[in-house]
């Protein structure tokens, strides 16, 4: 006799078919309502007007998630053709036609829907400061021009504005730390060292600076519910140009018809017309009375006496504080670690002396093989390098180790605390992300409420909740199942 199979009664056959589309349809919810969306980006973009050069910097971070850290990420930069902003000062149009290049190259990077959204931000720094100083109606126009120009843009022009001393240094030391994620995990900060061609910065937290001391020098910040009590200082005129140019005023106070450099190759020799040298307001005040119109520059390749020539242009006689850096400025004790970006990359990059691990003495000495290399020898073993930066680097090696000890204070045992460095995790370190995500309102005062769970936790959970629902369901219906009985034996 046949017996009937349990399973097949139409209850458990309607239960069953129920249960497992109740089962996948649940899964499948799960699934699709917590899977990330297909990545949407937003836009910012800054113009980074330097003394030297304007560059221009997009940024992009995930369009439904603005203000968590870490996530806003440089993917393109620009680099203006021509010089910085403030050297069109006698025709300021050109300042606004410079910048046209760069931008129809962000009108291709950015997608066009994301353009009118997209904010577009221009901060002037040091050359913009000194031009200020020197002719201020001119530096309006030159102002008044790039607005006009980036008014064409397409993208959200938010203004061009000149950034202060405090505030470069600031958002310097910003970008380095949200790059780093130490924001947000409320991590030691790393310090930040910038070296532009007019001005340079040094920001960090230091235990033992509230702020009180100096109040100029302090910037404080909430980010991510974390209080933090800057240190921050911006030296005029100890950018790598101007700093140049003050020991090279050092040199010519007497009008001579030719200086022995000892920053300079042997060999190297070039003619340098007084106006030029003196025309900036770090030394215009020092021209020497009835000089020849030129001078001839000329290479000695002495890095002892260089070392002079650059400890020469600190002022060290003065400091009305517990403790300065140099020309009066207050400044705390050193602390942590620190980010050494623009200049002191460029510069000790190319000199192979990025590796902070090699003692200062070492590194002292390699510098002064460097220096008193014959100026054709440099050229030959370089014939790819603009000849302006290569005639500089050991003048600007000498004016970075000199500035970093003498300056700043950093020791033989400090020293090692630096790190040079160019980008951080493919982003530039520098001032202009930090002047965004601070514009933007990208780094909330208060920690974010982070979700419970996150997306892949979430869909693991409700699989294994499922399957065990599954197996439930199978033991609920055991009475149904069929019975081990024996088959009916045939004799
Ligand atoms: O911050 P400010 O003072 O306004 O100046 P900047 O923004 O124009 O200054 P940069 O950091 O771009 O450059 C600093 C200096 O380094 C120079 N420089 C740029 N690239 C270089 C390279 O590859 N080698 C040597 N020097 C370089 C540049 O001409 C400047 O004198
Ligand atoms: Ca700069």
């Amino acid at each position: 006799m046949k017996e009937k199979n349990p399973w097949h009664t139409p209850v458990t056959i309607i239960i069953t078919v129920i249960g497992v589309i109740a089962i996948v349809a649940l899964v499948t919810v799960a699934v699709l309502q917590n899977r990330p969306l297909t990545q949407k980006y937003k836009y910012g973009i800054v113009l980074d007007a330097g003394s030297s050069h304007t560059a221009l910097y997009i940024y992009q971070w995930p369009a439904e998630k603005d203000n968590n850290t870490g996530r806003v990420e440089q993917t393109h930069s620009c680099k203006v053709k021509g010089p910085g902003i403030s050297s069109y000062a006698s025709e300021p149009w050109k300042a606004g036609e410079s910048l046209k290049d760069c931008i129809e190259d962000a009108k291709r990077r950015v997608p066009e829907k994301r353009h009118d959204e997209t904010p577009l931000y221009l901060g002037a720094t040091a050359g913009m400061r000194l031009l200020s100083i020197e002719d201020s109606s001119a530096s309006n126009k030159v102002f008044q021009a790039v607005e006009q120009s980036l008014q064409k843009s397409p993208f959200s022009f938010q203004g061009a504005r000149l950034l202060s001393g405090q505030e470069e240094g600031a958002f310097g030391w910003v970008t380095v730390n949200y790059l780093d994620d130490r924001l947000k995990q409320g991590l030691e900060t790393t310090g930040a060292l910038d070296l532009g061609g007019a001005s340079t910065q040094i920001s960090f937290v230091s235990n033992n600076y509230d702020g009180s001391e100096s109040p100029k020098n302090s910037v404080t910040f909430r980010l991510y519910g974390n209080d933090y009590n800057l240190y921050t200082n911006s030296f005029l005129c100890y950018g790598k140009d101007q700093a140049l140019r003050l020991t090279l005023a050092q040199q010519t106070q007497s009008g001579p018809r030719s200086i022995l450099d000892p920053c300079f190759h042997p060999g190297y020799n070039e003619t340098v017309t007084y106006s030029d040298l003196y025309d900036s307001p770090c030394v215009s005040d020092r021209k020497p009375q009835g000089a020849p119109v030129t001078f001839t520059h000329l290479g000695q390749g002495n890095s002892s006496q260089c070392q002079d020539v650059v400890k020469s242009i600190f002022n060290f006689t003065h400091c009305r504080y517990t403790q300065c850096s140099f020309n009066g400025v207050f400044q705390p004790l050193l602390q942590g670690p620190f980010g050494a970006f623009s200049a002191y990359y460029f510069v000790m990059n190319f000199l192979n002396l990025t590796d902070t691990s090699i003692p200062l003495e070492v590194v002292r000495k390699r510098l002064s093989i460097y220096c008193e290399t014959p100026w054709d020898q440099i050229k030959q073993r370089h014939p790819d390098v603009k000849l302006k930066y290569l005639a500089e680097y050991c003048f600007s090696g000498t004016y970075i180790l000199t500035l970093l000890t003498k300056g700043y204070n950093f020791t033989s045992e400090s020293y090692p605390n630096i790190k040079f460095i160019k980008k951080i995790k493919g982003s530039d370190a520098g001032w202009t992300l930090g002047y965004m995500l601070n514009l933007t309102n990208m780094i909330p005062a208060e920690a974010p409420d982070s979700p419970l769970l996150p997306h892949s936790g979430y869909v693991s959970i409700v699989t294994v909740i499922t399957v065990l629902l599954f197996v439930l369901l199978i033991f609920s219906l055991r009475p149904f199942w069929p019975r081990c009985s024996k088959q009916p034996q045939i004799i």
